[in-house]
C-alpha cells in the first residue's frame, strides 16, 4: 500500500507504543501502550505536563528514534517498513527547538533546510512573505527575535507542500497577533486538506481551534476526543450566570428545592449569582430557572483548562 492510498484513512495510527530509555531503577516509560488514531484533515492537538511524551511521540512518529514495542503507521505507511523514506518529504516537522545557524540570513536558512530536505529552492522566498518575514529575509538569523525565529521554523516546516505537519509547540515566543496569523495559516492549510498535529502548553490557545486532541500524562494516553467530548467526560460542572431582581435570587434556593444538594449557589452580589451544576442537571434546572423570569443567565462550559486538571487527576 502507498500513502497515495491513505485518502479518508487514519493519518496517524499508534498501537500500543512504548518507548523506554533506561533499564532497571533507571527505566524510563517516556511513553506507555498509547494507542491513539487521527483522521485526515483534522487540526489535533496534543497537550500535557512537561515530560508527558509529546517530543518523544513526534520523533517516533517522524522516525528519528525507535519505539521499545508497538506500532505506528503515519500516512498509512509502517515507520519501520520500506515505503517510509520517500513518505518523510511529504511531513513537515517544527521541532520545539530548531537549531538555527545564526551567520546565514533567513533565506539562507531556509534554502539550506530545502536542501536537506530535497524541496525546490524556489519557492522559499513566498514561504518567507507567507510567514511574514519577507523584509527580514536578507538578515543574519542572530538579528532575529524569538518570535522571527519562530516563524523562519514554520517555514521549514512547510517546505516541499507537506501533507502532514507536526509542529512542537509552535507558538512558543509568538505575539498575541502572530498567535492569531499562525493560526489564520493553519485553517488554510487545512482547507487544502493538510493535516496538522500540533503540541501547546497554552490551553486556552487550543480550546476553540482543534478538531480534537489527546491528552498524555506520564506516558500514557488519558483521554483522547473532541473538546466537548473531553468536557462531558470529566465531572467538572457547568456554571450558569444568572442576574435578576434581589427578590428573584432570593428565591433561587426554594425553586431550586430537591436538586440544590448537587449545586453550588453563590451570590454575586444583590443582582448576580453564579450556580455550578453538573452536566446532567442542565435541563431540568434550567426549567426550573424559566420559571423565575430571570433578566439574564448565560451558560459556561469549563474550560479546557479546567478539564485538564480534573481528568489529569482522574485514575
Ligand atoms: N534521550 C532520552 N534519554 C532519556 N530520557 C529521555 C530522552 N528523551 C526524553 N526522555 C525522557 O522522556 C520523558 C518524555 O520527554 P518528552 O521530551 O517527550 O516530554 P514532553 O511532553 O515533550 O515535555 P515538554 O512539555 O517539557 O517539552 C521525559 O521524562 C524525558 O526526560
Amino acid at each position: 500500500m502507498t500513502s497515495s492510498h491513505n485518502d479518508g484513512r487514519a493519518v496517524l495510527q499508534l498501537h500500543g507504543l512504548c518507548k523506554h530509555y533506561g533499564a532497571g531503577s533507571t527505566l524510563l516509560k517516556a511513553l506507555d501502550g498509547v494507542d491513539l488514531e487521527v483522521a485526515p484533515g483534522q487540526l489535533f492537538g496534543l497537550i500535557g505536563h512537561n515530560g508527558a511524551g509529546k517530543s518523544t511521540l513526534f520523533k517516533l512518529l517522524l522516525g528519528l528514534i525507535r519505539p521499545t514495542a508497538g506500532s505506528l503507521r503515519v500516512l498509512g505507511e509502517a515507520v519501520d517498513g520500506p515505503n517510509f523514506r520517500a513518505l518523510r518529504r511529504h511531513l513537515g516537522y517544527l521541532p520545539e527547538n530548531l537549531v538555527l545557524y545564526d551567520n546565514l540570513s533567513g533565506l539562507e536558512t531556509l534554502q539550506f533546510f530545502a536542501r536537506l530536505k530535497g524541496a525546490p529552492l524556489a519557492p522559499c522566498e513566498a514561504l518567507l512573505e507567507q510567514v511574514g518575514l519577507a523584509a527580514a529575509s536578507r538578515r543574519a538569523v542572530r538579528e532575529y527575535s524569538k518570535g522571527m525565529r519562530q516563524r523562519l521554523g514554520f517555514a521549514q516546516a512547510l517546505l516541499g507542500e507537506p501533507r502532514l505537519l507536526l509542529l512542537d509547540e509552535p507558538t512558543t515566543g509568538l505575539d498575541p497577533s502572530a498567535i492569531r496569523d499562525f493560526y489564520r495559516q493553519l485553517d488554510a492549510l487545512r482547507s487544502r486538506g493538510v493535516s496538522l498535529v500540533i503540541s501547546s502548553h497554552i490551553l486556552a490557545e487550543l480550546q476553540g481551534r482543534v478538531d480534537a486532541l489527546a491528552m498524555l500524562s506520564g506516558g500514557r494516553l488519558k483521554a483522547q476526543g473532541t473538546v466537548q467530548a473531553l468536557r462531558e467526560r470529566s465531572a467538572m460542572p457547568l456554571r450558569m450566570l444568572l442576574a435578576g431582581t434581589p427578590a428573584q435570587l432570593d428565591a433561587l434556593p426554594s425553586q431550586l428545592s430537591g436538586l440544590m444538594e448537587r449545586l453550588a449557589l453563590q451570590r454575586e452580589d444583590a443582582q448576580h449569582a453564579c450556580l455550578r451544576c453538573p452536566r446532567e442537571l442542565k435541563m431540568p434546572v434550567l426549567q426550573r430557572l424559566a420559571a423565575l423570569d430571570l433578566t439574564d443567565l448565560s451558560l459556561q462550559e469549563p474550560s479546557l483548562e479546567d478539564v485538564y486538571f480534573e481528568l489529569r487527576e482522574a485514575a
